[in-house]
C-alpha cells in the first residue's frame, strides 16, 4: 500500500515546510508517501465561500483514482489514539489496498462532493486547526504510527 496526503493551499511558512520535509523523509523509510499541494485558487475574493470549496473539490477528485480509498481530515470524524491509529494502518495494509489517500482541506473545509466521495474522515482533535499546521501534526501522526508498528522507542505510552 502506499499513503497519499493532499493538501489545499500552499505554505508560506518555513518553518512548517523545514518540518513538514523533516517528517516525509522520516516516513520514507517505512512506506511510499506522497504529499501533493494543490495550488491556492486565484481571485478567489470574487468567489463565495461554496464556489470556493466547490472548485478545490474538483481539483482533489481530479487527483484521485476510482480505487482510491479517500479519507477526510476533518473535526468531526473519528478520533484515535495514536496506538489505533497505527492499527488503524496496520489493517489498511492487509486489506490489500493500493492506495489509501488523506485530505486537509482549505480554509473552508470540503466540498458536498468530497464529502461523498469520501469513504471516512478522521479528526485530530475537537478544536479546529489552520490547514498549515494540520499537515505537520498529520505527518508526524503517521510517522508516529509505524514507529510503533516496528516496535520504535519514538512512542511513549
Ligand atoms: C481551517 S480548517 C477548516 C474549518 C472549517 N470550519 C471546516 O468546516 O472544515 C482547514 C482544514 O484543516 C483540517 N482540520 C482543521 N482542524 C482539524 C482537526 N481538528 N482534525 C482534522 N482536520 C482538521 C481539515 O481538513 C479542514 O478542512
Amino acid at each position: 500500500m502506499q499513503i497519499k496526503l493532499i493538501a489545499v493551499g500552499k505554505t508560506d511558512s518555513r518553518a512548517i515546510q523545514e518540518l513538514i520535509e523533516e517528517y516525509v523523509k522520516r516516513l520514507g523509510f517505512y512506506i511510499k508517501f506522497d504529499f501533493e499541494i494543490i495550488p491556492d485558487l486565484k481571485n478567489t475574493k470574487s468567489l463565495s465561500e461554496s464556489n470556493q470549496k466547490e472548485k478545490e473539490g474538483e481539483l482533489i477528485l481530479k487527483k484521485l483514482q476510482s480505487a482510491d480509498e479517500l479519507i477526510l481530515l476533518d473535526e468531526n470524524g473519528k478520533q484515535f489514539s495514536s496506538v489505533d491509529f497505527s492499527e488503524y494502518l496496520q489493517k489498511k495494509m492487509n486489506s490489500g489496498l493500493k492506495q489509501l489517500v488523506f485530505v486537509i482541506g482549505g480554509p473552508y473545509g470540503f466540498s458536498d462532493a468530497i464529502y461523498q466521495r469520501a469513504n471516512g474522515k478522521v479528526s485530530l482533535s475537537k478544536m479546529t486547526f489552520s490547514h498549515q499546521m494540520v499537515r505537520v501534526f498529520f505527518i508526524e501522526q503517521i510517522y508516529r504510527a509505524f514507529t510503533i508498528l516496528k516496535n520504535e522507542p519514538y512512542h511513549h505510552q
